[in-house]
């Protein structure tokens, strides 16, 4: 059932996790101040498909507008887990906790497939991300805002078919970004872009998180990406997280300095190390 509905609906419309997966166990903690990143803890998760036991036991804390990168072998279930933070799916055990009620508007997901809606003009893209608030008065203010945080003021009147695949994963950003998320979970945004493109797009992630404060999940097979975007990359294993390696290095980082370049080859020592065990 999530699978149909994560197609069929545009995925910054995403209905509150209680909402969307009754049987989720999901602990609605006091609402805290409407300020930044919200606080994410993921006790005892397991998922598993059929046979096969993909999430064994996830525990975890991501203090609020911490920004965490995912890595791991192929089919690890970096993305199951992301979808099960994000409620696209069914937890099968343990409990996903946000700090404060999870609103439709306070997580947002980004896909490696931009998703614009290909009959609706750039700026009417965005505004899909303002969900039920897309009929207000303020609607096409806030869509253009959110536009030009991420360079792209004027392109608002353009067709999604003339735009570059990094202007259209900007739009999607922007899309993500307009209703000011507390949680923005990314799966692999970059992957479909060309090496240039996404080391100006991982400038853009680091910028806009930087200046809005939400908590950052992003699930990458680009380890150097991870070091240059994270405070703390997590390496899933046989379905725990086997390594929490936290990024110290200053912002905005120095991509290809030795500090980065040496905890990059640390990171693929252990997925390398680990793909040598299976
Ligand atoms: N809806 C589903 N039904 C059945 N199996 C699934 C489903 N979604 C994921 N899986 C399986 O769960 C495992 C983890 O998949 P997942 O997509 O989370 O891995 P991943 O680490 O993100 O992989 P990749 O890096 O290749 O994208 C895989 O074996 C996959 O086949």
């Amino acid at each position: 059932m999530q699978t149909a509905l994560r197609t069929s609906l545009p995925e910054t419309e995403l209905p509150s996790r209680a909402n969307f997966v009754p049987h989720a166990r999901v602990v609605h903690e006091e609402r805290t101040a409407h300020t930044g990143g919200r606080p994410l803890s993921i006790r005892g998760l397991r998922k598993s498909f059929g046979a096969n036991e993909v999430l064994r036991g996830i525990d975890l804390h991501i203090p609020a507008g911490q920004f965490v990168a995912i890595v791991g072998k192929s089919g690890c279930g970096k993305s199951t887990l992301l979808r099960l933070i994000a409620g696209l799916d069914e937890i099968d055990a343990g409990s996903i906790s946000f700090g404060g009620d999870v609103q439709p508007e306070d997580i947002r997901v980004m896909f490696q497939e931009p998703r614009l809606l290909p009959w609706a003009r750039v700026l009417a893209n965005v505004e899909v991300g303002l969900g039920r608030d897309r009929a207000s008065s303020d609607a096409h203010a806030r869509a253009e805002k959110a536009l030009s945080e991420v360079g792209l003021a004027d392109k608002r009147d353009q067709w999604p078919s003339v735009l570059s695949g990094g202007q259209k994963q900007r739009v999607a950003l922007g899309r993500a970004l307009v209703s000011r998320p507390r949680v923005l979970a990314f799966d692999e945004p970059l992957g479909a872009l060309d090496a240039l493109t996404r080391i100006s797009m991982q400038r853009l992630l680091e910028r806009v998180w930087r200046d809005q404060g939400f908590t950052a999940i992003l699930v990458t097979h680009d380890v150097s990406e991870a070091v240059a975007l994270a405070d703390r990359v997590l390496v899933i294993e046989g379905g725990r997280i086997a390594h929490d390696v936290t990024v110290n290095a200053a912002r905005p980082r120095q991509r290809g300095s030795a500090e980065l370049a040496s905890l990059e080859g640390s990171i693929l020592s252990h997925l390398l190390s680990a793909d040598d065990r299976t």
